[in-house]
């Protein structure tokens, strides 16, 4: 780890940085009874696409055959051309965009999964993380599972094919109580989709005509003009039927946990979660944060992309001009991979550019929405400074990040996170600002319509500033091992 000294952190030495922050989770949508389900899933996709840019892949099915396409990138790299999509048939299909939390980002982890069992086929594709797919794992392999992947996924598939229950959706329920997990799946043939006990991914269900159609987000809904219907539940399996939607519940109906983060950082900010609109609500935590921690500055500046909408709020409360003082390019995705050192270097400009007749002799007030090891800050801060700005101060729209996610955002490791063991003071200048302020965790709770964290029953996961997981942590009881999955090297 750098110094934190105050001098060298306003010249920091930026050979170090990585590009390991927090990075997206996944994007999951199916689709049934509709004659143009895969092309309308590339769409879905599409939208979804923030969620993970490592990999995507369809799965369709004819009413006879499944019909497959995954591949490592971009949806709008593989998905756009006719050929492909006509080989996809049928009136149902599912689709997922990955970015990895357990596997490489390899072609044999790319989700969908497919597999044939005892009474058909089974395909199968997840958001979240099963925090006990490693224990089930090695139990599964010692009774002669042959394991195909190395994600936590397939674990599932195991699952569902060793379950001696007569109906689909009793084997599904049985799986599903054996994971513990954050987890919205869709299972085509069975048209079967689950979310999980504490409904810590989101998981939306929509209709389009006579089709069912369910999302991560409702953004996905909007792309193909399908019409909300509801969320599907925590605890609840729907299964989608020519005759109309099935309701099962596999765990008793508590109070959900959604994970913050989605309305801080992930969710598309048109996408609305839980009755409320994610840009709302990135406002109104912008407009929090300015009561809490105002700041003396001639005008405020986001660090686009996510960081825009509490910046408006920010600006709205406090009463200062809003300007793009940094200009993001939008031709590099949310988790650009600089080659090498030197390479890597040059990165924020790649991505970030300062807009310097704006800030040029101006006391700025930067806003982002999180900060995780401190990558980008560090970076924009000096950024602003090289283009002028005469003071810098940072006011972040989240609490500060002390501890790693296990459900399906693929954060750094707690030494890597920036807030994990400093002080307030110590993380200013690491960054290099004049002045650093985060949001507090109960400022969050204000911005979504509560009065406080309720700290018996808290209305959200929030475990990365609280440290308070909601679901036990099988595999990381004990003393920590390094586990090989796999014999087989993970090349892409
Ligand atoms: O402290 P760090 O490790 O740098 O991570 C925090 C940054 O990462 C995210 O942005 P990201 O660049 O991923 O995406 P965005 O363009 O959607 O804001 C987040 O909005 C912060 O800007
Ligand atoms: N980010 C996610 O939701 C990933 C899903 C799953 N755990 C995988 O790694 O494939
Ligand atoms: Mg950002």
């Amino acid at each position: 780890m750098p110094v934190t000294d105050e001098a060298e952190a306003h010249e920091p030495d930026l050979t170090w940085l990585e590009e390991d922050r927090l990075h997206e989770e996944c994007g999951v949508f199916g689709i049934f009874n509709h004659p143009d389900a895969a092309a309308l899933t590339a769409l879905g996709l599409h939208a979804l696409q923030h969620r993970g840019q490592e990999a995507a892949g369809i799965v369709s099915f004819d009413g006879e055959h499944f019909h497959t396409e995954r591949r490592l990138g971009l949806v709008g790299d593989h998905f756009t051309s006719r050929p492909v999509i006509d080989r996809l048939g049928g009136d149902m299909a599912v689709g997922h965009v990955r970015y990895s939390t357990c596997g490489d980002a390899v072609m044999r982890n790319v989700q969908p999964l497919f597999v044939d069992l005892e009474s058909g086929g089974f395909s199968l594709c997840h958001n979240g993380n099963l925090t006990n797919a490693l224990t089930l794992r090695e139990s599964l392999i010692k009774k002669g599972a042959i394991c195909q992947s190395t994600t936590d996924t397939e674990v599932i598939l195991h699952l569902v094919a060793r379950s001696e229950k007569r109906l689909f959706v009793e084997k599904y329920i049985e799986a599903l109580l054996q994971v513990e997990a954050a987890m919205p799946w869709w299972a085509p043939t069975r048209n079967s989709s689950a979310r999980d006990p504490y409904g810590i991914r989101p998981l939306v269900l929509g209709r389009l005509g006579e089709a069912w159609v369910l999302a991560s987000e409702t953004c996905a809904l909007d792309i193909i003009g399908a019409e909300f219907v509801r969320e599907v539940e925590n605890g609840e399996v729907v299964v989608a039927t020519r005759d109309g939607l099935e309701s099962h519940r596999f765990v008793p109906k508590y109070p959900a946990r959604l994970c913050i983060f989605e309305y801080i950082y992930f969710a598309r900010p048109d996408s609305i979660i839980g009755g409320r609109s994610v840009y709302d609500v990135r406002k109104e935590m912008g407009r929090q944060l300015a009561r809490e921690a105002p700041a003396n500055g001639d005008m405020v500046v986001p660090i686009p992309d996510s960081g825009v909408p509490a910046a408006i709020g920010y600006a709205q409360e406090s009463g200062l001009p809003f300007e793009f003082g940094i200009i993001r390019n939008h031709y590099v995705g949310r988790t650009f991979i600089e080659p090498e050192q030197r390479i890597r270097q040059l990165g924020v400009k790649l991505k970030h550019s300062a807009n310097e007749l704006q800030v040029k002799g101006k006391s700025i007030v930067l806003i982002d929405d999180s900060v995780v090891r401190g990558t980008t800050s560090v970076k924009i801060v000096q950024m602003m400074r090289e283009a002028g700005a005469k003071e810098v101060h940072m006011r972040i729209s989240s609490p500060p990040i002390t501890h790693p996610d296990f459900y399906g955002i693929d954060t750094p490791d707690q030494d890597k996170l920036l807030a994990a063991h400093r002080t307030l003071e110590e993380m200013r200048a690491f960054i290099g600002a004049d002045s650093l302020a985060f949001i507090s965790v109960d400022g969050i709770y204000k911005a979504m319509g509560y009065e406080s964290r309720d700290d018996d029953h808290p209305q959200f996961t929030d475990h990365c500033f609280t440290g308070e997981y909601p679901t036990r942590l099988r595999d990381r009881e004990g003393p920590p091992q390094q586990k090989q999955l796999s014999f087989l090297a993970e090349v892409g």
